[in-house]
């Protein structure tokens, strides 16, 4: 079938290069003329893995094509996906301008009946919002018919996830058009979940919602074993072999970022609000976050005192490992306390560098290595769990850093492992490691 996908973030093209690769053609329309000309290259404007390749494979299999041309990109569409981002508001609501700019371009540029599918994450409602919008401003006669399709990817493993989802999720108001979507989705063997559109978009909302709250509930229990002796690994490991519980999002840290959990926590509670219930559980999930993504300096303070001018390795900057996406990063907030502090600061990242110096400037250093962020360092944070930091032979801490003290935001390593090595290991969630009488960092 011919699909059009407007919009070519980490939704829209990992949808366009999937939906290509089980045989439809596919164009993807983005107003971002760089990325379009990127994209017919075949270079992907985002890290993925497995993503470019795909991409490449598909373009030249004459299946999948990039336009900036809205006209261009409908032309012979059956079914157009958006795809575009909802960012937040001020008041933390969604902000649903791309999705409006989308359902005009849509209205003026089609010829024929045509499926709108949402991909992006709206609020209740918006699909018919979209659908009000598209009619109000049609210039053919044509019928438009709109279903909800949220979407539950992750980034760094989107192209699994989307050949390995766990469901597929379809919003309609029309059978016929929810059969239509059932089908194109055949391909890839998930199961499908047919139901009513405003259903379907607060699954999306109550599932991002459901998920940070399982990691704010295991954050304040690593915070109270911390305190009373007891290791939140065994905590987590013995909670999950409860089947009703689950082991997966069971990992303590430093909170949770990316571009969804934060922002889609915020809009939940803001939909909640303008029906006048106050989301008090979310709330707390939200504010246990905040302070969370801080605790690792407050850690580091108690243990070293003044940070001014203090050399710190910062060992991750992007929001999670595999991804070089800097939105809400936990190194964002890290990173600007340690600047407040007048610490000197060398970060390192595998592929989110470019991205971070846009967004936390050039007051810090940058670096590729991780040996020579740990060169000569007073004390090391782990922000983001990257293999090669897992990786690492922990003896390079020992001999690279000025003071092999580490405080590790991600629990990369064995306590055991730890404690073969001259380190000084502050986790989260867990004892302390000090294997030789305490380093002097003053
Ligand atoms: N990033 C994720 O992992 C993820 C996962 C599930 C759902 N979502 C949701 O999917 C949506 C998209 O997220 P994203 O991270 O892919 O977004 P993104 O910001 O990375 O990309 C959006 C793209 O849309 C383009 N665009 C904007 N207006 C346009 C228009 N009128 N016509 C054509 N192109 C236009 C932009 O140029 C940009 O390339 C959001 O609602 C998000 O909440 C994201
Ligand atoms: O046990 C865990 C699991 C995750 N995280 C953190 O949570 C954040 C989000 O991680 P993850 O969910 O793996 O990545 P996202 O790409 O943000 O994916 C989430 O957000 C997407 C956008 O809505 C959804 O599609 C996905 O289903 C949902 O998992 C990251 O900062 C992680 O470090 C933890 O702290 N502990």
């Amino acid at each position: 079938m011919k699909i059009s996908v407007v919009g070519t973030g980490y939704v829209g093209l990992v949808t366009g290069v999937a939906l290509s690769h089980i045989g439809h053609k596919v164009t993807c329309v983005d107003i971002d003329q760089n990325k379009v000309e990127k994209m017919n290259k075949g270079i992907s404007p985002i890290y993925e893995p497995g993503l470019e390749e795909l991409m490449v494979k598909n373009i030249n299999e004459g299946r999948l094509f990039f336009s900036a041309n809205h006209r261009e990109g409908f032309k012979d569409s059956k079914v157009i996906y958006i795809a575009v981002g909802t960012p937040e508001k001020a008041d933390g609501s969604a902000n649903l301008t791309f999705i409006e700019q989308v359902a005009k371009d849509i209205a003026v540029n089609i010829e024929e009946n045509v499926i709108v599918v949402t991909k992006s994450t709206v609020p209740v409602g918006t699909n018919h919002y979209i659908k009000d919008i598209i009619e109000q401003h049609l210039i053919k006669n044509v019928k438009v018919e709109i279903v909800s399709n949220p979407e539950f990817l992750r980034e760094g493993s989107s192209v699994y996830d989307t050949f390995n989802g766990d469901r597929i999720v379809v919003g309609a108001d029309n059978t016929e058009a929810a059969q239509v979507i059932k089908e194109i989705n055949e391909p890839f063997g998930i199961p499908v979940y047919v139901t009513d559109v405003q259903s379907a978009e607060m699954i999306k909302y109550a599932s991002n919602a459901f998920l940070a709250t399982k990691i704010s509930f295991i954050n304040e229990i690593g915070n109270i074993c911390e305190k009373l002796g007891a290791d939140i690994e065994s905590v987590a490991y013995g909670m999950g072999l409860d089947k009703r519980i689950g082991s997966m999002f069971l990992n303590a840290g430093i909170g949770y970022g990316g571009s969804c959990f934060p922002k889609d926590t915020k809009a939940l509670t803001q939909i909640a609000s303008n029906i006048d219930h106050q989301f008090e559980l979310l709330e707390s999930v939200i504010k246990v976050n905040n302070n969370q993504q801080s605790l690792l300096i407050e850690k580091a303070k108690d243990r070293v005192g003044n940070l001014r001018g203090k050399k710190v390795a910062l060992l991750g900057l992007s929001f999670k490992p595999n991804t070089d996406d800097m939105r809400e990063a936990a190194s964002i907030v890290i990173s600007k306390r340690l600047l407040e502090e007048e610490a000197e600061v060398i970060a390192f990242d595998p592929i989110a560098v470019s991205n971070a110096k846009r967004i936390i400037g050039e007051g810090i250093q940058y670096t590729e290595s991780l040996e020579e962020a740990l060169q000569d360092s007073d004390f090391a944070l782990i922000v983001t769990e990257w293999n090669q930091i897992k990786e690492i032979n922990l003896q390079t801490y020992v001999d690279k850093m000025s003071t092999p003290l580490i405080f590790d935001g991600r629990n990369c390593y064995d306590l055991n492992e730890v404690e073969k090595y001259n380190l000084e290991y502050h986790s989260m969630g867990r004892r302390s490691v000090v294997a030789k009488p305490a380093v002097a960092v003053q």
